[in-house]
C-alpha cells in the first residue's frame, strides 16, 4: 500500500535532515517525538541567552552618516536605512510591507533596499534586472508589485553596507556562509531581526539562527515569527506576528512600526528563544500533520497531534532555554504557526518548489 503525504513544511525537510533517526512514523507518533532530539545533545544542559551588552536606550536605533529631516512639529528626525537579506517568497512579501511602511513614516528612508541571489532566468535576463524594471520578483512572488522604492541589489556587501536595520530572510542553510561574507561589512551600530525559521545543529548543540547572526556579526539581533504563508500576505490578507526582542523595548518598537500595516498586526514579546523556537518546532509537528492526513486518519487525530506538538515544543524549548515563557506559546508564533502549517494546502504549490 503506498500512502501519500503531503509536506506542509518546505523548512522542515532541512530540520529533519539534521535528525535523521527521527524519520521513522512510529516515533513521530509517539506522544514524545521531541525527545528524540533531546538524545541527539548528550549531556545537555539548557542554554542561556546568548549575552548582549548594554544597549543604549534610544527610540531609533543611531548612526554616524543619518540624514536629519524635519518633522511636522519641526523636530529633527533621524532616519534608518533598511536593508533585507533575501529575495524569496517570504522576502518579496517582507519587502513589500517594509516599503510601504518606510515611504509613510518619517523615520525610516524611503528606499528599501533588497538583497538578491542572483539567477538568470529562462529569459536570459538576470532576476535583479527584472525586479528592478517592473517592480516584481517573477520568479519567488509573480503578480504582486513590490512598491518602487525597493531596489533589488545582487551585492551583498553593497546592500548591508550603508544599512542600520537589516531584516534577514533567507532558508536557513545559507545563513553561515552569508554571515561569514558580512564579517567587517556591516555598521557597528546595526540592529538586526530574523525572520527566518529553522536552526543550525551542530555536534555540540541546536544553534539558533538570531543567536549566529548576533555572534558571528556581533550585533543585536530580534526574530519575527507567526502563522504567516507569504503568499497570503502578499494579497494583504489578515494576519499576526510576534516579535521576540531581547532587552530593549524600543528597538522592538522599531521593528514593530516598520512591519505593521492594518492587513498585519505585529506584537511584541520580549522572548527571542521562545518565538524562535517555536517558528522552527511547528515544522516538525506539521510534518506529524501530514502523515495524519495521508493516512486519512481524520480531523480528531490531527487536532490531538497540534495538541500534544505544541506542548512538546514548549518542553522541549525550555529543556534548550530556561528563560522561554509559556506564554510565547499563545502568540501568533505558537500556536496560531502550529494550526496554519497544519493546515495549509495551497502554499506548497509555490511553482518553483
Ligand atoms: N514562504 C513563507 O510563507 C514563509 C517563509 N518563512 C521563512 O523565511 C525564510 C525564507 O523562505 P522563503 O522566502 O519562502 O524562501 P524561498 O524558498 O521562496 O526562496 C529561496 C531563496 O533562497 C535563495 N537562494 C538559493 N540559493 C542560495 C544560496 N546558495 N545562497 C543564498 N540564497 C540562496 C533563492 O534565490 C531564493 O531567494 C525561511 O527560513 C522560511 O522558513 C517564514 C514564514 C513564511
Ligand atoms: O512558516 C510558515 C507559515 O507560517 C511557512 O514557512 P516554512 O517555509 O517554514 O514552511
Amino acid at each position: 500500500m503506498r500512502f501519500h503525504f503531503p509536506l506542509y513544511s518546505s523548512s522542515s525537510f532541512s530540520l529533519f535532515s539534521d535528525f535523521t533517526s527521527i524519520s521513522s512514523l512510529p516515533l513521530i507518533f509517539s506522544s514524545s517525538y521531541f525527545s528524540t532530539f533531546i538524545s541527539m545533545a548528550p549531556a545537555f544542559e539548557p542554554l542561556s541567552p546568548p549575552h548582549q551588552e548594554a544597549e543604549p536606550q534610544t527610540a531609533t536605533p543611531h548612526h554616524a552618516d543619518t540624514v536629519n529631516n524635519f518633522g511636522n512639529d519641526g523636530q529633527v528626525v533621524s532616519k534608518s536605512k533598511v536593508t533585507v537579506v533575501g529575495s524569496g517568497n517570504w522576502g518579496s512579501v517582507a519587502a513589500k510591507l517594509i516599503a510601504s511602511n518606510t515611504l509613510k513614516l518619517n523615520s525610516f528612508h524611503d528606499e528599501v533596499r533588497m538583497w538578491v541571489f542572483e539567477e538568470t532566468l529562462q529569459t536570459g535576463e538576470k532576476l535583479t534586472d527584472v525586479i528592478n524594471k517592473t517592480n516584481e520578483n517573477v520568479k519567488y512572488l509573480p503578480g504582486i508589485k513590490l512598491g518602487k522604492n525597493v531596489i533589488a541589489d545582487p551585492d551583498l556587501e553593497n546592500a548591508v553596507k550603508d544599512a542600520n536595520m537589516l531584516v534577514f530572510v533567507t532558508p536557513h542553510q545559507f545563513m553561515e556562509g552569508i554571515c561569514n561574507r558580512l564579517v567587517g561589512k556591516v555598521r557597528g551600530d546595526v540592529e538586526a531581526i530574523s525572520l527566518i525559521k529553522g536552526m543550525e545543529v551542530k555536534m555540540e548543540g541546536p544553534c539558533m539562527i538570531s543567536n549566529l547572526i548576533s555572534e558571528q556579526l556581533g550585533i543585536n539581533c530580534s526574530v519575527l515569527m507567526g502563522a504567516n504563508i507569504a503568499n497570503e500576505i502578499a494579497v494583504e490578507k489578515f494576519s499576526e506576528a510576534t516579535v521576540g526582542y531581547r532587552d530593549n523595548r524600543e528597538i522592538a518598537e522599531q521593528w514593530v512600526k516598520l512591519f505593521s500595516t492594518p492587513y498585519f498586526m505585529v506584537t511584541p514579546v520580549q522572548d527571542v528563544e521562545g518565538v524562535e523556537l517555536c517558528g522552527t518546532l511547528k515544522n516538525v509537528v506539521a510534518i506529524a500533520a501530514g502523515f495524519v492526513d495521508g493516512l486519512e486518519m481524520g480531523n480528531n487525530t490531527k487536532a490531538a497531534i497540534m495538541r500534544i506538538g505544541l506542548r512538546e515544543m514548549r518542553a522541549f524549548s525550555k529543556l534548550l532555554f530556561s528563560s522561554v515563557r509559556d506564554s510565547t506559546f499563545f502568540e501568533s508564533c505558537g500556536v496560531a504557526d502550529v494550526i496554519t502549517t497544519c493546515c495549509k494546502s495551497t502554499y506548497i504549490s509555490r511553482p518553483y518548489i
